[in-house]
């Protein structure tokens, strides 16, 4: 018993012997619990949730909202083919904006590699063209927001009416009420090709409540907020109108 007490590696003062087996062991198994819980926590800083996807048809105006966010300048922008990517800091805050091509062929492709990293998603709209073009921009939106990651996450979305520099520009509330028909539409006919080909879908393809007409309010958990900008500079010694996308980025930081 005696000799139990002393060669206790828990004993501090003569006791302890640093060439004992068992000292050697927990040390060992300390450190490894350590280096495991380092891992994990770097692991976890570089896949958290940090990045907002800029999203929406071919010529919307995302990649001219990343620069003028970013780089707080007016660029001549071409057809994205690869996605742009950068910080906005802001306080104590920091976001990492991806400018995802709208281009039908990569968009879902893009929308795959980043969707697990986002933290909010801003789809922009042509504010003059989205009439004409309702069909693809709510067909399009419908296919993010039925997306399980979205879903399961409940990833907020900014819908942002662009263009509002152009007198045909459709306001935010005339757009949202275009969409909420389009939705609708897009939902029965959605529910019925299912139902026709006998298919299970992988996803929550019916958004909203069953039984009443489609409104972006039912989606909640998911919110989707509304708000008009202007990503052109009016005047070149003016800023970009893009205080609305700026406040809601601060609110989901
Ligand atoms: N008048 C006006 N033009 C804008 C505005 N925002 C963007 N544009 C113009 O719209 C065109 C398309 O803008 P982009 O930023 O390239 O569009 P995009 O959504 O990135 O297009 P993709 O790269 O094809 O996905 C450019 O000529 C822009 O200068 C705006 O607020 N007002």
């Amino acid at each position: 018993m005696e000799n139990a007490k002393n060669t206790s590696p828990f004993k501090l003062g003569h006791s302890l012997n640093i060439g004992d087996p068992q000292v050697i062991g927990i040390v060992i198994a300390i450190f490894t619990v350590l280096i495991t819980i380092g891992f994990f926590l770097w692991r976890y800083k570089k896949t958290a949730r940090k990045a907002v996807l800029l999203m929406g048809l071919s010529d919307a105006g995302k990649t001219l909202i990343y620069t003028q966010l970013l780089h707080h300048k007016f660029v001549r922008t071409h057809t994205s083919v690869k996605e742009n990517s950068g910080e906005y800091a802001f306080g104590k805050g920091l976001l990492r904006i991806i400018d995802i091509p709208g281009h039908e062929r990569l968009r879902a492709k893009f929308f795959d590699e980043y969707k697990h990293a986002a933290k909010g998603i801003v789809y922009i709209v042509d504010s003059v063209t989205v009439q004409k073009d309702i069909r693809d921009v709510a067909e399009f939106l419908y296919t993010l927001l039925s997306d399980l990651v979205v879903a399961n996450h409940s990833l907020p979305f900014l819908i942002l009416c662009n263009k509002q520099d152009q007198t045909m520009a459709k306001g935010c509330s005339v757009i949202k009420s275009l969409l909420e028909k389009e939705m609708n539409v897009l939902r029965t006919t959605k529910s019925s090709q299912l139902e026709s080909t006998n298919e299970t879908a992988n996803n929550n393809t019916f958004l909203g409540k069953k039984e009443k007409e489609f409104e972006f309010a039912h989606l909640l958990p998911v919110k989707v907020d509304f708000v008009e900008s202007t990503a052109v500079q009016r005047d070149p010694e003016e800023p970009a109108e893009l205080d609305g996308l700026k406040k809601w980025l601060l609110q989901i930081a």
